[in-house]
């Protein structure tokens, strides 16, 4: 739980670090589309500068309107004129342009069309003199405009015309160098997390595929029958013990439900337990204690069961994991080891463990308790009289009419041979002996019934233990007790 929510915590910073990544990235890239954009503009705007400047120049300049204007005084012809007159208006036209887009060279600009200007104030006087058939040398004294102001105003304007798109240049060139290479560090970067991540995940991966391999295989071994169930209960895996436990096969499991696995009796109210048990929201496993359960085959028998519950929660859906153990084995061998095979009453081993316990029981809650031994009268007779098989047919009704005459609380076992024991909790003096006297009377008259192959007395001893007592001073008691019943003719009851 704890490495996978360390994974949790490194996959979480690594996106994000390579979310920053990515956002540096997008801002450079906007940052060269920026610049990208500044420096179209920039071109579009020297193109336009370019242009009225040049056309400035040709407007002015040869075949323009000084061209024009010169002729005119040479010539002294008014067709010149008539070609000068628009040219000086579009030169300022043009310039006036120009300086809209340039402020910065608002001085050079005025400086030509002030030069421009005196041409203009000098086109009255010159088509007037040339009217008048003034000479040449006349006319251009009077009309000479001074150009020097106007040339050096636009050497200074193609000068700084030429530098300016250079810087712009070099600053772009530099900034898009410095772009490049934090591009090019960022683009490292996340080339080097990203194959970190890459690594760390593909290390999880096969983290997570050993885990599942492990689980996989300690379901597949488990001795125990392990199933799966959705939300319904609706069986989704069973290992190998479970197939051989329930008789499933392997392809029709996901049809069938947990409530189908239990007793027909209690497959409602199983069914009513496992949904409360889904709504909680425990996923520590549940066990039922010392409580024996039963399950049920696909073929309708049933077997003994001890079960283990774990429910978890996937996307809010409850899934469960069943662990069952079949127990039929283990009862089976728990029986062996403390049933008499014959009588199918409790054997020596299990009464000197009853015994021990009720001893116990009556020293911690000072209650009463009373042991009887019974033995039937002459048994060694009946066997040689009667045989073996009518002997053992004889110790099984005896222990029948035990049992049918105990109460749920008292304990009867097959000591030996054809003695019997019966140990009475909270039964005393006078209790007992009325117990072993109705199992004597009845014995006496059920075997002289067809269900006994012969008809028998038995004799029986009666002592009342207290806690001070150990188990061998209780049974030799009841020892002296059934000696004296013996002694004093048998079929009868005495106490010690
Ligand atoms: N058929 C059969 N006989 C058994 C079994 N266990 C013990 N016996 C026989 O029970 C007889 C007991 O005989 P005894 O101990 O002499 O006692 P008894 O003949 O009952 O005489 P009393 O007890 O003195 O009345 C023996 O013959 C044993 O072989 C058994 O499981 N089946």
């Amino acid at each position: 739980m704890l490495t996978q929510r360390k994974s949790m915590k490194v996959i979480a910073i690594t996106l994000s670090f390579i979310a920053f990544l990515m956002a540096s990235f997008y801002t450079l890239f906007n940052n060269i589309q920026t610049a990208q954009t500044t420096w179209k503009n920039y071109i579009h705007l020297e193109m336009d500068k370019s242009h009225y400047l040049n056309q400035a120049i040709i407007i002015s300049g040869y075949g323009g309107f000084i061209h024009n204007f010169k002729n005119a005084v040479i010539r002294r012809d008014y067709s010149y004129l008539e070609k000068a007159e628009p040219q000086i208006q579009d030169t300022i036209n043009a310039l006036d342009r120009y300086l809209s887009l340039t402020p910065e060279h608002i001085n050079p600009v005025l400086d030509i069309q002030y030069v421009i200007s005196e041409y203009q104030a000098k086109l009255p006087v010159l088509k007037q003199m040339i009217a008048s058939g003034a000479s040449v040398a006349e006319i251009d004294k009077s009309v000479r405009v001074d150009d020097t102001r106007a040339i050096a105003a636009f050497r200074e304007i193609l000068h700084s015309s030429k530098e300016h798109p250079l810087a712009m240049l070099q600053k772009t060139e530099q900034s898009y160098s410095s772009t490049t290479s934090k591009l090019v560090v960022i683009l490292n970067f996340l080339i080097i997390v990203s194959s970190i991540a890459i690594a760390f995940i593909y290390y999880l991966y096969k983290k997570l595929a050993i885990k599942m391999t492990e689980r996989e295989l300690i379901i597949k071994c488990a001795p125990n029958a392990i199933l799966s169930a959705n939300e319904n209960g609706i069986i989704t895996t069973a290992n190998h013990e479970a197939m051989k436990l329930f008789g499933f096969n392997e392809t029709g499991i996901n049809k069938i439900s947990v409530d189908d696995l239990v007793p027909s009796n209690v497959k409602s109210k199983h069914q009513a337990l496992r949904n409360e048990f889904q709504q909680s929201d425990r996923i520590k496993p549940m066990s039922q204690r010392n409580a024996i359960f039963h399950g049920k085959k696909l073929s309708g028998d049933l077997f003994p069961a001890k079960i283990a519950i774990a429910t978890y929660s996937i996307d809010n859906k409850k899934h469960s994991i069943v662990i069952i153990n079949d127990l039929t084995e283990e009862l089976k061998h728990k029986n062996e080891a403390t049933i008499d095979p014959l009588t199918q009453l409790a054997n020596r081993r299990a009464i000197n463990q009853h015994m021990g316990q009720a001893l116990a029981q009556v020293k911690r809650h000072h209650i009463a308790l009373s042991i009887c031994l019974f033995d039937i009268d002459h048994f060694k007779s009946v066997n040689d009289q009667h045989g073996h098989l009518a002997g053992d047919e004889v110790l099984q009704q005896v222990a029948r009419v035990m049992q049918e005459n105990i109460r749920e609380v008292d304990f009867i076992g097959r000591w030996g041979g054809e003695e019997f024991i019966a140990i009475l909790t909270g039964t005393g003096k006078q209790g007992a002996l009325e117990f072993a006297e109705k199992i004597r009377n009845e014995i006496k008259l059920q075997s002289q019934t067809k269900r006994f192959p012969v008809a028998i007395t038995i004799s029986a001893g009666v002592t009342l233990c207290d806690g001070n007592q150990d188990i061998k001073t209780a049974l030799n008691n009841a020892d002296k007790a059934l000696y004296r019943s013996k002694h004093n003719g048998r079929n009868r009851v005495s106490m010690v």
